[in-house]
């Protein structure tokens, strides 16, 4: 949309196009379907490590897929370049580099797992792709690997597996530790620590965790006891990892935690080498402090097997990274992937997104025909804006849920509507916040609680600035404001400044500021009619008879500025404005 005052006719990018995509799409659903069928072109997806065949085969059907593993960085770089989805598992490293290298045509990247520790987050945001995750699929392979850790260790089945391959028959070297009633502490009680705490309480262990961020309920719903960092340490007889690898996650397992722990622990680690550090348990176990390890991950994978501190010990036993690795996660996680790549190609919000507003399915479902409605009210008063800039913007929205109503989603659209106008970077749901910031943005949010069912009764958007190129859009706080809602799926325009206005946002508006007298509709009509613009709807709203008023009228052409100044030179009307092709 773009507005044009009596004496600014300035050209601008269009607006309002709705349903408006939340990630800049690849091509529309329409036609992802028809390049199924073999018409446009369709997306690239580089695969760069391998996925399940049911991810595949769905990817497949919409895309080009390029199966290319065990890459070189340089071959990475090459490769995204002519790529606008990017699929890996943890071994592939997503730098910065590879984000700089796709040239902007990478949309998003799509981690076929849990753990995106390999990918730059900040990156990804910065060059606004967006990165989508498998963070479900994988959850039970992972918290079986932990368990079968955990009776291995116990019982050393590894080495005396080793021994008997050797020929050995050593009984006495390998007694076990029973695990029933002893203390077993889960550090990060999320998705995996949960399953690894129902297990273990199966086999009898008394299950505490560590976690900072988890729920009381939860754990007491699971009969698992929350403790702080320090009282794991003391009471446990084995740790479960189960955390991110974050800074704050970081050789979290050092020294001084290990110092604090009971002789002869035991430590299982299906999480991310990073969080140990490996030198300081190398230490503990010298000491005795730690009696065995089990570790399935390394903080280089693979790691530098010449002088590792711990692999080649007989009380550490060791996988290469086989949390997620079993037939039905493999296929789990392809399709939780690949639905989330699709989706953001076509342009919708994952709810698996890791570097955009994490919206649940449910939400995004009662949000959708508000999604459309906050992009073009971003729009509309962006494109009132003099040249003299804008510093604030202010968001109010109107709804029977109060401060329980998730405004993440919508704010984001505020944004991408209002920046879309002003900048030439790519702007999208994932950079929409970040890139606002740096341009020194003030963004300010509320939330009426009202009456009515629909979940948002109207939405508001304000711009702190002096000036308009339509003055009426100011209101009496001297800011640009537009307000909006939806009725049966169509994004309105219900008030631009002080004025009602009744304005589907579809197709070219002319916006008339007039004098309430008779006549003035007919000869505005008359200078459209002259240019042959047919006229698809108007309304009227004046402040009080013979003040002022305001006309929309719904344009099938754009107005050349000759039709402009016709309507201009009507008697009474005082600013004109076009909105065009919403
Ligand atoms: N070895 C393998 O193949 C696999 C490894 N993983 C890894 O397992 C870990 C857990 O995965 P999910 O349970 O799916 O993730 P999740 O996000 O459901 O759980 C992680 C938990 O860690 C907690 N946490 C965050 N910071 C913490 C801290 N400083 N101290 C203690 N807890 C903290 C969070 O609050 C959260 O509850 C991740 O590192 C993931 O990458 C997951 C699947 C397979
Ligand atoms: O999902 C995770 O976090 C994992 O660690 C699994 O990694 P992978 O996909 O097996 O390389």
């Amino acid at each position: 949309m773009h507005l044009q005052s009596k004496t600014q006719l300035c050209a601008g990018p269009k607006a309002f196009r709705a349903p408006a995509p939340l990630i800049r799409p690849f091509r529309t659903a329409r036609n992802m379907a028809s390049a199924a069928a073999g018409g446009a072109a369709k997306p690239t997806v580089l695969v760069a490590e391998k996925l399940g065949g049911a991810g595949l085969e769905m990817l497949e059907k919409v895309a080009n897929v390029d199966c290319a593993y065990s890459m070189t960085p340089e071959e990475l770089y090459a490769k995204v370049a002519q790529s606008d989805a990017l699929i890996v598992r943890s071994a592939t490293k997503v730098t910065r580099q590879v984000f700089e290298a796709a040239k902007g045509r990478l949309k998003v990247v799509g981690r076929a797992g849990v753990g995106v520790d390999n990918v730059d987050l900040a990156a990804a945001t910065e060059y606004g792709c967006l990165v989508v995750n498998a963070p479900t699929a994988n959850t039970v392979a992972a918290a079986e690997h932990g368990i079968a850790l955990l009776c291995t260790l116990s019982r050393n089945v590894s080495q005396a597996d080793a021994s008997m391959k050797a020929g050995k028959w050593e009984r006495n070297k390998y007694v076990g530790v029973s695990l029933v009633d002893k203390t077993l502490a889960i550090m990060g009680f999320g998705k995996v620590g949960g399953e690894v705490a129902r297990r273990a309480r199966g086999l009898g262990m008394i299950v505490t965790a560590y976690d900072p961020y988890a729920s009381e309920e939860k754990a007491r719903a699971q009969g698992v006891r929350l403790v702080s960092f320090d009282e794991a340490l003391q009471i446990g007889d084995f740790f479960s990892l189960h955390m991110p690898l974050t800074p704050g996650t970081k050789k979290m397992f050092n020294d001084a935690a290990f110092a604090k722990m009971k002789k002869g622990a035991r430590i299982i680690n299906v999480a991310r080498g990073g969080v140990i550090d490996d030198d300081a348990l190398a230490r503990a176990l010298d000491a005795g402090i730690v009696a065995s390890a089990a570790l399935d991950v390394f903080e280089e994978e693979p790691p530098a097997f010449e002088g590792h501190p711990l692999i080649g010990r007989p009380n550490v036993i060791c996988t290469p990274h086989l949390g997620a690795s079993t037939t039905e996660a493999q296929e789990g996680v392809s399709t939780e992937v690949a639905e989330a790549v699709i989706d953001a190609l076509q342009g919708k919000l994952s709810s698996t997104a890791v570097n955009a507003p994490l919206v649940s399915a449910e939400v995004l479902r009662e949000l959708a025909p508000y999604v459309a409605l906050s992009e073009g009210l971003g729009k509309a008063a962006v494109t009132l804006v003099s040249d003299q800039g804008f510093s604030d913007i202010s968001i109010c929205y109107s709804s029977p849920r109060g401060d329980d109503l998730d405004t993440r989603l919508l704010r984001a659209m505020v944004i991408k509507g209002i920046l879309e106008q002003i900048t030439t970077s790519n702007v999208n749901l994932v950079n929409a916040d970040l890139l606002a910031k740096n341009r020194g943005l003030r963004i300010s949010e509320v939330t009426i609680r009202t009456d009515g069912s629909d979940v948002l009764s109207s939405l508001s958007v304000a711009l702190g600035t002096g000036k308009a190129v339509f003055s009426a859009a100011v209101d009496k706080t001297g800011r640009i404001y537009v307000e909006g809602g939806v009725k049966n799926g169509t994004p309105y325009l219900t008030k631009v400044g002080g004025f009602d206005v009744e304005l589907a946002m579809q197709g070219s508006v002319l916006l008339c500021r007039q004098r309430d007298q008779p006549g003035i509709v007919g000869n505005v009509g008359m200078a459209l009619a002259k240019s042959n613009i047919n006229i698809s709807f108007m309304t009227v709203c004046r402040t009080s008879r013979n003040e002022e008023a305001i006309m929309a009228i719904g344009i099938d052409d754009e107005p050349t500025g000759q039709t402009l100044i016709d309507i201009k030179d009507v008697k009474g009307v005082v600013e004109v404005a076009v909105f065009k092709d919403y």
